[in-house]
């Protein structure tokens, strides 16, 4: 099949006496986007897969793939294909017939869905062991098998629900790096749900992340990081430092706005007026330690923990008002002039690195 675009257009889904798990959520995946619906559990991420893959009906809204409107047709008629965390494997199946068992059912003989099947081990890299069953693989090998299982019905969207979550590291980083090969060799879209920001970053085209059964922001990884729209995306995708308080000055350019203890910052003007709160974020990398100060873009912390990531330190601090602020330094900085909890820090950051954001999509 071609590929082709996806376009949810104001999908909600209610269940049955509950709020809305997903809330008028619309989006376009171009067709060959490899896409990743990034959340914490609870955000509706698996409820939209399953309204794609057709195993969830819509309470409102429709689905388009390409020019057809799938909403009310069977998983089978979408041109989806889902595979699950489980993988849900036939236990007393070879791997070529758990591949093929679709063809099966459409009524294709034998021979030609075992050769179809046997293709389709080849892509995946299991075709020395067509003839085990699910009991006698490995979890990684499995999985390669349900991969297989779902693109034999040459799908124009793959649906992939947290298909790393039950590998371990070494094996989920090397599998990650199979599904993106995969993706880019057929050119059609991989919609793959995780709760990791990590995992969204490494493998989508588009990280879609969710809050609440909403979109708080759609876009490439890197305007994600750099620019999260939200102080919810900016936490979520971690290491940035949110600062929360109330305009006291709108200028042309610059604001300055007020921490609720008294402490002041400067940031680019964003349509912001006098008495409004506003939040804005620092990526932690962009900290730096006892340079001259920056006026509006300076505050004292108290060291609290310092965490060794191997290329990078990370130092959490405390300063009055603010939550939580944290900066990395490389590794070879930090060891040049190690902190220690307790100490007292000189922070400053550019103007040029502060991105005021806006309030959440669910606020
Ligand atoms: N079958 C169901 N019946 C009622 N409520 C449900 C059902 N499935 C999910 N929900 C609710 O809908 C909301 C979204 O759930 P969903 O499984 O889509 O979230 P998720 O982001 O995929 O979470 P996780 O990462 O934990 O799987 C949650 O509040 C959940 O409790």
């Amino acid at each position: 099949m071609e590929p082709a675009q996806i376009e949810l257009i104001g999908v909600t889904k209610r269940y049955a006496g509950g709020a809305a798990a997903v809330d008028d959520v619309s989006l376009k995946i171009p067709a060959g986007t490899y896409c990743c619906l990034l959340g914490p559990s609870g955000c509706g991420k698996s409820t939209t897969l399953r309204m794609i893959a057709g195993h969830e009906t819509i309470t409102e809204g429709d689905i388009r793939l390409g020019t057809t409107v799938v909403t009310d047709l069977p998983p089978a008629a979408r041109g989806t294909a889902m595979m699950f965390q489980s993988y849900a494997l036939f236990p007393h199946l070879d791997t070529t017939d758990n591949v093929a068992f679709s063809l099966k059912m459409k009524g294709m003989d034998k021979a030609a869905r075992r050769a179809r099947a046997m293709e389709m081990l080849k892509l995946v890299h299991m075709e020395h062991l067509a003839e085990r069953r699910p009991a006698q693989l490995s979890g990684g090998q499995q999985q390669r098998v349900a991969l297989a299982r779902a693109l034999i019905t040459d799908p124009q969207v793959l649906l992939l629900d947290e298909p790393l979550s039950a590998l371990d590291p070494f094996l989920k980083i090397k599998v990650r790096q199979e599904l993106k090969r995969l993706q880019l060799q057929l050119g059609i879209s991989f919609i793959h749900v995780t709760h990791s920001q990590e995992e969204a970053m490494a493998l989508a085209d588009l990280v879609v992340v969710m809050n609440g059964g909403r979109i708080e922001q759609a876009a490439t990884p890197r305007e994600v990081f750099n620019r999260p729209e939200t102080a919810f995306v900016a936490r979520f995708m971690g290491d940035h430092n949110v600062l929360k308080g109330r305009v006291t000055q709108a200028g042309d350019d610059a604001i300055r706005f007020e921490l609720p203890d008294g402490l002041s910052f400067t940031a680019p003007a964003s349509g912001a007026e006098v008495g409004q709160p506003i939040e804005i974020a620092v990526r932690n990398d962009r900290v730096r330690i006892g340079r001259e100060p920056v006026t509006g873009c300076s505050l004292t912390g108290l060291v609290q923990n310092i965490e060794y990531h191997g290329q990078k330190v990370q130092v959490a601090l405390s300063a009055p008002g603010v939550d939580e602020f944290a900066l990395q330094l490389p590794e070879t900085d930090f060891f040049s002039a190690p902190l220690h909890v307790g100490d007292a820090v000189p922070l400053t950051w550019a103007p040029e690195d502060v991105h005021v954001l806006k309030p959440s999509a669910t606020a």
